[in-house]
């Protein structure tokens, strides 16, 4: 299961609005600002909105650059980014733009709305069902499973721009601010009520663009239970980062671990062989810099590229045995341990039967094993 990358993109006026109330779309970006939309359309495999925004809005959602679309073209890519909307009712108007325009577009909606939508729409455009209602991760399971998207740019509305960022599913968030004003209660907001994942979402740039300023954050707060959020992902891959940085070894695996905080504060992280102790595995050598009585670690994530070890002859106590130790309830890991030094290692079992939720998101898998490949025969190295 390959999820796509989801970059929610929108600009909103000075006090946070999306649009006004008036029947005409309102212009928030600046002409520089739309060239950069253009831009990262065109680094997009698709382009997403909320059936909302197709009725209010009848977008057409191209790469407008000529240039762009040859250079997408020259590498092999269809013409324009696929068009994706979405929605539960069916309630989409055939002589929209967005169906007459562009390339390949899908509609995701439910058995109720295909119904309604039957020999509607041009021939050309794909209706997928899901069922008696949409669920985000089926949607984005199918674009990344189905329909090959790697790279998903969703373009609004306010209510898709929510829930996606309730469900803990946008890996990035690319806003920009207008200096205008809408000033009507009633004009829609990018941002709903309800729950948002918890803390500070990290800042990653903010550039001037003519005279908007676009601001990009990506999301921090560990997911719940069982179910992966894009900051799970994004922990992971810095545990595997750590892991590529471990010194080498002959005898032993290169792993990285991270422990967060429920509010995504970073708590600790380590790697195997750590600060010269030859046998020092990562989990063990991040729990180690913690305060058993932080407060923070009953609802914080372990992240470790791979499996947790249940059996080791080096120290005595596994790190399983470590995080159970330690109170953590929950763990996301990249990798099941091979049988390279203990045979049958079942970490993530151990972890699991002790109530902690493991979460194993094999997608990381390569990236996990990329610095131990010389420890594996040829067939598993990927
Ligand atoms: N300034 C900017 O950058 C942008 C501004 N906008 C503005 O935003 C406004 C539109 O926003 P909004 O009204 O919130 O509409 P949205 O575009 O967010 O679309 C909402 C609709 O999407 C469908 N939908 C969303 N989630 C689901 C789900 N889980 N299951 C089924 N269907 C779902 C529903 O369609 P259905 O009702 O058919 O069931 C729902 O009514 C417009 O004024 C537009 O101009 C939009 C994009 C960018
Ligand atoms: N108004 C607004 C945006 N609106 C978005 O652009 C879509 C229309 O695109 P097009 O069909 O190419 O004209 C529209 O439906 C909505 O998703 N985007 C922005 O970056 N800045 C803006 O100020």
């Amino acid at each position: 299961m390959a999820r796509p990358y989801v970059l929610l993109s929108a600009a909103v006026s000075l006090d946070g609005f999306l649009d006004d109330t008036g029947p005409e779309r309102l212009l928030l970006s600046g002409p520089e600002d739309f060239d950069r939309v253009d831009e990262v359309r065109a680094g997009s495999d698709a382009i997403l909105i909320g059936a909302g925004t197709l009725r209010t809005d009848n977008p057409r959602l191209l790469v407008y650059s000529a240039e762009r679309r040859a250079a997408r073209l020259a590498a092999g890519l269809p013409e324009y980014p696929l068009k994706v909307t979405v929605s539960a009712s069916g309630d989409l108007d055939p002589e929209a733009r967005f169906w007459h325009t562009g390339g390949a577009k899908t509609v995701y909606t439910t058995d109720k709305g295909a119904r309604r939508l039957s020999g509607l729409l041009p021939a050309d455009v794909e209706v997928v069902a899901l069922g008696p209602d949409v669920e985000w991760r089926a949607v984005l399971d199918h674009l990344g499973d189905v329909k090959g998207v790697r790279r998903l740019m969703v373009e609004g509305g306010g209510s898709v721009h929510t829930r996606l960022l309730q469900q803990g599913l946008a890996d990035e968030v690319q806003l920009v601010v207008a200096p205008l004003f809408v000033g009507e209660p009633d004009a829609p907001r990018m941002f709903g009520h309800g729950a948002y994942p918890p803390g500070r979402m990290r800042l990653v740039e903010t550039r001037a663009v003519g005279d908007v300023v676009l601001m990009r954050y990506v999301p921090t707060a560990p997911g719940a239970g069982r179910l992966a959020s894009a900051a799970d992902r994004r922990w992971l891959e810095v545990a595997c980062e750590l892991a590529a940085h471990c010194p080498p070894s002959e005898t032993a695996f290169s792993v990285g671990a991270v422990v967060v905080a429920a509010d995504g504060t970073e708590l600790a992280r380590g790697h195997s062989r750590e600060g010269g102790d030859p046998v020092v595995h990562a989990e063990e050598a991040a729990l180690a810099k913690l305060d058993p009585a932080d407060p923070r670690l009953a609802s914080a994530t372990v992240y470790s590229s791979l499996e947790p070890c249940s059996r080791r002859a080096s120290r005595p106590a596994p790190c399983a045995r470590l995080i159970i130790e330690a109170g953590v309830r929950r763990v996301v890991t990249a990798w099941r341990e091979p049988d390279t030094f203990v045979a049958s290692a079942d970490g993530n079992a151990v972890l699991t039967a002790a109530g902690v939720d493991v979460v194993l998101l094999p997608e990381y898998e390569d990236r996990a094993k990329a610095p131990n490949a010389h420890l594996l025969p040829p067939a598993a190295r990927s």
